[in-house]
């Protein structure tokens, strides 16, 4: 039975979570909705807009995908807010400064999109140096004339991966090149302890400038802050080889977008892979777009069943341990 607030009885001893809905493209999956359910009292966006008596029953919000958008007019109607869990890891779409001055903690999912986004990189990197998606057309055009020897692509193996960021994701990159037989230099703010370097033969790199130097593929694997907006720039692109490939999982403003065209067009790099631009997507008639030597793909690092199944449940994890005043697995700190 619902009372005045419009909850059941059963329903107010869940907390409530706002959600952006359920559903849709911008929705949470109905199956993540059903495993949320259990834990929370759902409320979403379209509920909270008609009923302002649920505005102060909402302790917490699982964003998905930048959605609900957090802003000061959504903070300030509600008084009880205690949590934000993003679901995914990185958290430039949430002003975390805004937020904690409503006394409200960020958490993220650093674990449980890894092993995805990892994935992906190896399989940019891997499709960029084999011509993959040249060859997928090749495949299916009347020409057969394109198995010629100028059609040729390169080896990963042995070649030197660049990994510039060296966190969770990062380093199962490393992993996984390790098994490719390819050498491995890193970037990273700290310094990775000595036996997890040799566990994945990664060689520190103090300064970005060597790794850029050095690397065939120079893998891209930060968090967009303010620091590293547009971290590879004109400058950073000259530095890298002519034969090398730059691949980006993280955010695609941390590339300087116009320079990586620039260095694209004037052969300065060989090759880019991006599962990340901006905008995304990007405009139909975009140069990146038209090049040969370009892959994209539409952000999908995190995109299987199985991390998408992992966030939430590592999100809901955090949620819970804020509501109940625990250590919290993975809280994100406004610096
Ligand atoms: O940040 C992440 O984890 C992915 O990019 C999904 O948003």
């Amino acid at each position: 039975m619902a009372d005045s607030s419009g909850l059941s009885s059963m329903e107010k001893e869940r907390p409530s979570m706002l959600i952006s809905g359920i559903g849709g493209t911008f929705g949470v999956l109905e199956s993540h909705a059903e495993f949320l359910k259990k834990h929370f009292n759902l409320i979403t966006m379209k509920e909270l807009q008609k009923s302002k008596e649920l505005h102060e029953k909402i302790t917490s919000v699982f964003v998905l995908e930048c959605l609900p958008v957090i802003d000061q007019e959504l903070l300030e109607i509600l008084p009880n807010l205690k949590v934000i869990g993003n679901s995914g890891v990185g958290v430039n779409h949430l002003n975390l400064k805004l937020i904690s001055s409503f006394g409200v903690k960020v958490t993220n999912t650093p674990h449980a999109v890894s092993d995805s986004t990892a994935d992906i990189g190896m399989a940019l990197m891997l499709a960029s140096a084999r011509r993959l998606v040249e060859g997928c057309y090749l495949a299916t055009s009347p020409d057969t004339t394109h198995f010629a020897v100028n059609w040729l692509g390169v080896e990963v193996s042995r070649a030197t991966l660049g990994i510039i960021g060296m966190g969770n994701i990062g380093y199962k990159v490393a992993k996984r090149a390790k098994a490719f037989d390819m050498k491995i230099l890193y970037h990273n703010r700290n310094r990775r302890k000595e036996e997890e370097e040799q566990e994945v033969g990664a060689v520190y790199c103090k300064n970005i400038d060597d790794v850029l130097r050095q690397s065939d593929f120079v893998m891209l694997v930060v968090n967009l802050t303010s620091e590293t907006h547009n971290l590879i720039g004109k400058r950073e692109l000259e530095l890298m080889k002519p034969t090398a490939t730059l691949i980006n999982i993280c955010r695609g403003a941390v590339v300087d977008q116009d320079a990586l065209v620039e260095a694209l067009q004037n052969k300065v790099i060989k090759a880019a892979a991006l599962d990340v631009t901006y905008p995304e997507p990007l405009p139909r008639d975009h140069l990146l777009l038209q090049m040969k030597n370009v892959i994209i793909t539409p952000h999908i690092g995190t995109a299987t069943d199985q991390a998408l199944r992992m966030m939430t449940e590592e999100a809901v994890e955090n949620i819970l341990a804020v509501l109940n005043n625990l250590p919290v697995p993975s809280e994100v700190i406004s610096k």
